[in-house]
């Protein structure tokens, strides 16, 4: 008899076949509060869980007990307990690489629709207030040459760093937890420490993974550190940023702008006050939303998940010690 697992996210169907070739799939479209109790009586007896949101923290374990690997079609793993998985030998796995140069896209379009004031502009325009040439209070700032600062210099942030370094002329400077050589002698990057980056930085470019140390890394006192003309970019996740720290430094122009994909909550309320600021770029977290790369990241979840269950894992395991 084939292995059971959960899918938990609508799949192309050749991706579902590959899947059914190996598992009995139990399918959720995606996880809610509505079908959470068909959810949990379903994981027990599920050997596998694939998809991606939704928390599946110790109370979705507890009812998991022959549970053997989960793969999430994403890079962040932020929304599971992977501790207690590594505890009780379940193997976790996710989607690193497929993604990246889709982000550092993402973040360029951040950078260069906040600073020229894209989103505004073509509203202004659309509105019919176009009737001649645009005044000063209109034009953005300059990109090129400006200094980008990126706070976690991994694999999308080194995909920054050659944007940034090789399209546009930006001078690199970069913080975290150590000095990444490759950036260095690609980018001629600099490492430094958070205050400097915040103090010198054009653009500050959140990359982070949100964990304990970087829950609201940047609040009320690293925003005044930046300089009244930065902008901030958040990529990494929403929690990384104190979401009223930054709106009320916003509102009070103490920073130029923000451009963010990831929010506090999401999906971010249609009141939230950020969609309402002229300087604030909000997107409903597409940083690998485009059809070539969520293709990729699903077929990299579900062989993740065949190799996890069937095969010997030697890439994209988020806890290695588990794998015997
Ligand atoms: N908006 C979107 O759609 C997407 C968002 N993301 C987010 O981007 C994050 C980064 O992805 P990716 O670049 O692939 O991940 P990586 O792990 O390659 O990069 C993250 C970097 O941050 C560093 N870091 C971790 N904690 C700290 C800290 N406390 N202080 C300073 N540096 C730190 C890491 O160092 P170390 O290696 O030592 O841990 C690493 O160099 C993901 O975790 C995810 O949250 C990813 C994809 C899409
Ligand atoms: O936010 C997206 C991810 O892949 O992580």
């Amino acid at each position: 008899m084939k292995p059971s697992i959960i899918l938990y996210k609508i799949l192309p169907d050749d991706l579902l076949a590959r899947l059914e070739q190996h598992f009995t799939v139990l399918p959720f479209n995606r996880l809610t509060s509505e079908n959470r109790q068909d959810f949990l009586l379903a994981l027990k007896q599920a050997q596998g869980l694939i998809g991606s949101g939704g928390q599946i923290d110790k109370s979705v374990l507890d009812c998991a007990p022959a549970l053997k690997a989960v793969s999430t079609i994403s890079v962040g793993y932020d929304n599971f307990d992977v501790q207690t998985m590594t505890e009780r030998g379940i193997i976790m796995m996710h989607t690193p690489t497929v993604l990246t140069e889709t982000v550092a896209d993402t973040v360029m379009a951040l950078i260069l629709s906040t600073a020229r004031r894209v989103v505004e502009v073509a509203e202004w325009a659309k509105s019919g207030q176009w009737k001649g040439s645009v005044g000063s209070e209109l034009f953005g700032l300059d990109v090129h040459h400006k200094t980008i600062g990126i706070l976690g210099m991994g694999r999308i942030g080194l995909a920054l760093a050659q944007r940034a370094h090789g399209g546009f002329n930006m001078p690199v400077i970069y913080n975290d937890r150590q000095p990444n050589p490759e950036a260095n002698s690609r980018f001629n990057a600099r490492f430094c420490d958070l205050d400097t980056l915040l103090a010198e930085s054009d653009f500050v470019c959140v990359s982070l993974p949100l964990t304990e140390q970087t829950h609201h890394l940047i609040s009320d006192e690293q925003l005044a550190k930046m300089k009244p003309s930065a902008i901030l970019i958040n990529t990494g996740r929403g929690p990384v940023v104190d979401e009223a720290a930054l709106i009320k430094a916003l509102k009070q122009k103490r920073i130029y702008g923000a451009g963010l994909d990831v929010f506090e909550k999401e999906p971010l309320s249609a009141d939230s006050e950020l969609f309402r600021l002229p300087n604030v770029v909000a997107l409903p977290h597409i940083g690998s939303a485009t059809h070539e790369t969520r293709y990729n990241m699903a077929a990299c979840a579900v062989d993740n998940l065949i190799t996890a269950l069937t095969g010997k894992v030697t890439v994209n395991c988020v806890n290695p010690q588990v794998i015997k």
